[in-house]
């Protein structure tokens, strides 16, 4: 296996970052106390409750009648009650109940809904509606008169009660969670994990809850204020403790009858009951501030449905054979129309066209990992004599990083940033192939020099921050290579990286196939990565291959007249062909799904249109064994006619039309 060392820039980016954010951590909590003044009340308002019998002044009922009512003293810090009690001795020995019911509450809440939020996150839109609808139904319920009746049938059970206030709460708090999971489970790195050949359990308790905490945090600390209140709202309205016992419900009860009479009878209690909620509540917000935004669209992990494996036997020479693949939104439109093609051993076949032509959903559906509400809805993905569009979500896992692996556009975003690489790598590698951690750990560090990385030591002990990108693309690509896959399907994987490095990846890519026999299906709107890198080329428009088949004679020779846009918008000019002042564009849009024209759905924006293009017609062979979905490409052809774009304005030299401009670039050609 080949090593590629890094350059010199690569490496030196791969510098610990400096830890900053630890150095402004004084100044910040200076500048801002309230979030330290609201732990330390918290903490000192259960560190006095719970132990208020080792340290209380008076025991809670003495009486000193000789000083009822009476203001803060040396005697008595906070006054006393009408009974003449030491409220300092009471407050604090009354803490401790509604501190412990809050708690209780929370736990019952967030024990019911977060893990409810996860199971409908992971198991898509049905199960999902399907919880939904008995939460709705849980929230629709009146919680106060629930509550009264509970108290009605048991009795003053102060937890038992706070424990049904945490199941009915329980349904907003799996609201609230439920739009953070699927936030959560769409991130890269829990594609990658899954992938990566992780259990459903793994991956939550793995990924996805660390990813939850801080809103789990924020919202925990909310509840448990509100909790309190509500405790002590109950203990007024005499559905808490008897006198004599104390509670913050009843002394506040006490307090309302010597308003005008004794007013500083309701401060003590009054105060330590607004300042715990106050408290919990600016705990909250300072957490809520640390909450990163999530706001992708979620996607469910629902398997596609299964469907009957066609009797005719895939291509022999194929290690993938697509075959009329359609992709649609559940009960909306197809987003993918009848795709098919073969991807060779040792090959490597890339998926082109503009953004929104379904690239993207076409390599997704090899893995089984499409978003929530789309699925696979007719023809086959046939891998290994197994259809894979119709997988379950546990056979689908047999495949996925063991057979199949990806590497995605946005390495930084793939890796976990909770975890050191060697983790990250060691994981995998274990389940994959049954290892010990030692053994494990020498193989990570051997697939990071397989994909150049020289320092793999410190690499492994490196977490994704500390790493740039082309060493990210790097390690996601080694964490790819964990289950000694046969296929690798690289979505956009230069895409983020800078131009030097997009180079170093695509080169290590090149090695990996040359070296391993890897097949790789690479998805790309670059003509330049296509020229460099690919051995067949699949051109998508709208949903549609419009064109197909080896990449030198495709770009070389484009016959559809969307490959001759493309490649005529291809930015990169050929060795001694002038530099044009601005580059072409195809005027207008891809259509959206739902509005594709009948016939060629690339009518609209071509400049060869005819009336014929407007009725459905078959694809041709083209290129060998290559297709074209051109009803006119033989006219369009053989009148030699090449894309112009005028309207773009661009300036383009004579010589340089549709095919020169899109010629190898220096790199390209070196590769091919
Ligand atoms: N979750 C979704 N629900 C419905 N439609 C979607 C969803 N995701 C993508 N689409 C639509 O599916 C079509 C194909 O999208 P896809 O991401 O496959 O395109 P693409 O060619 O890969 O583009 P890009 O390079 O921008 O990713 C687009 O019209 C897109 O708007």
């Amino acid at each position: 296996m080949s090593v590629l060392p890094l350059d010199a820039a690569d490496d030196a980016s791969t510098q610990v970052a400096p830890p900053s954010s630890r150095r402004r951590l004084l100044p910040a909590a200076l500048r801002r106390p309230g979030p330290l003044l609201a732990v330390g009340w918290l903490l000192l308002v259960v560190l006095l409750s719970f132990t208020a019998p080792l340290w209380r002044p008076y025991e809670v009922n003495d009486q000193d009648l000789a000083n009822r009512l009476s203001l803060p003293s040396g005697a008595h810090w906070l006054g006393t009650d009408p009974l003449g009690r030491d409220l300092l001795s009471r407050i604090f020995t009354a803490g401790a109940e509604p501190l412990l019911a809050a708690a209780v509450t929370v736990a019952v809440a967030f024990g019911i809904g977060i893990p409810l939020a996860l199971i409908a996150a992971e198991r898509g839109r049905r199960v999902e509606q399907v919880i939904s609808r008995c939460t709705e139904m849980l929230m629709a319920l009146p919680s106060t008169i629930i509550l009264l009746a509970v108290i009605g049938v048991i009795g003053v059970r102060t937890y038992v009660v706070m424990a049904v206030l945490g199941v009915l709460i329980s349904a907003a708090v799996y609201r609230i969670m439920l739009g953070v999971a699927q936030s959560v489970r769409q991130r890269l790195y829990v594609d990658a994990a899954r992938v990566n050949g992780l259990g459903s359990l793994r991956v939550n308790t793995v990924h996805v809850l660390p990813a939850m905490a801080t809103v789990i945090a924020v919202q925990a600390a909310q509840l448990f204020g509100i909790a309190i209140l509500i405790n002590a709202g109950l203990a007024f309205l005499g559905f808490g403790p008897a006198e004599p016992v104390p509670s913050w419900g009843i002394m506040i009860q006490d307090a309302s009858g010597h308003v005008y009479d004794a007013p500083w009878l309701m401060v003590p209690t009054g105060v330590v009951l607004a300042l715990t909620v106050v408290a919990a509540n600016v705990l909250a917000d300072a957490l809520a501030g640390k909450v990163a935004h999530v706001t992708a669209p979620a996607r469910s992990r629902r398997p596609a449905p299964v469907r009957v494996a066609d009797a005719a036997p895939a291509d022999p020479a194929a290690v993938l054979e697509v075959r009329h693949l359609t992709v649609s939104v559940d009960d909306g439109p197809q987003l993918v129309s009848d795709v098919s093609f073969t991807v060779a051993p040792g090959r490597v076949l890339g998926l082109v066209g503009e953004s929104g032509c379904g690239k993207t959903m076409t390599a997704r559906s090899l893995l089984g990992l499409l978003p929530d509400g789309v699925s696979v809805s007719g023809g086959q993905v046939l891998w290994q004599g197994r259809d894979l569009a119709g997988l379950t979500e546990k056979q689908a896992n047999g495949v996925r990083g063991r057979e199949i692996a990806m590497i995605s556009q946005e390495p930084m975003v793939a890796l976990d940033p909770m975890f050191s690489i060697a983790y990250q790598l060691i994981g995998p590698i274990r389940r994959f192939r049954g290892v010990g951690r030692f053994e494990a750990r020498q193989i990570a560090a051997q697939l990071l020099r397989q994909v150049g990385i020289v320092d793999a030591d410190r690499v492994l002990k490196s977490h994704p921050h500390q790493l740039s990108g082309g060493m990210a693309q790097r390690v996601c690509i080694a964490l790819a290579l964990t289950g000694e896959p046969q296929l690798l399907i690289a979505d956009e994987p230069t895409t983020a990286l800078d131009v030097t490095v997009q180079a170093e990846i695509l080169s290590l890519l090149r090695a990996l196939v040359r070296d391993t026999g890897l097949s790789v299906v690479v998805v790309s709107h670059d003509l330049g990565v296509v020229a460099d890198i690919c051995d067949d080329v699949v051109v998508m428009y709208a949903g549609q291959v419009v064109e197909s088949g080896r990449t030198a004679p495709v770009l070389d020779d484009a016959a559809h007249p969307y490959t001759m846009a493309l490649l005529g918008a291809n930015p990169h000019v050929p060795d001694g062909a002038p530099m044009p002042t601005r580059l072409a564009s195809i005027a207008g849009t891809v259509p959206a799904p739902g509005s594709w024209p009948t016939g060629c759905r690339f009518a609209g924006r071509c400049q060869f249109t005819q009336a014929e293009c407007t009725v459905p017609f078959p694809a041709l062979p083209a290129h060998g064994d290559g297709t074209v979905l051109c009803t006119r490409v033989h006219e369009v052809h053989d009148a030699g006619v090449s894309w112009h774009a005028e309207r773009a304005g661009a300036e383009l030299p004579p010589a340089a039309g549709a095919r020169h401009a899109a010629e190898p670039t220096p790199t390209a050609g070196a590769s091919r």
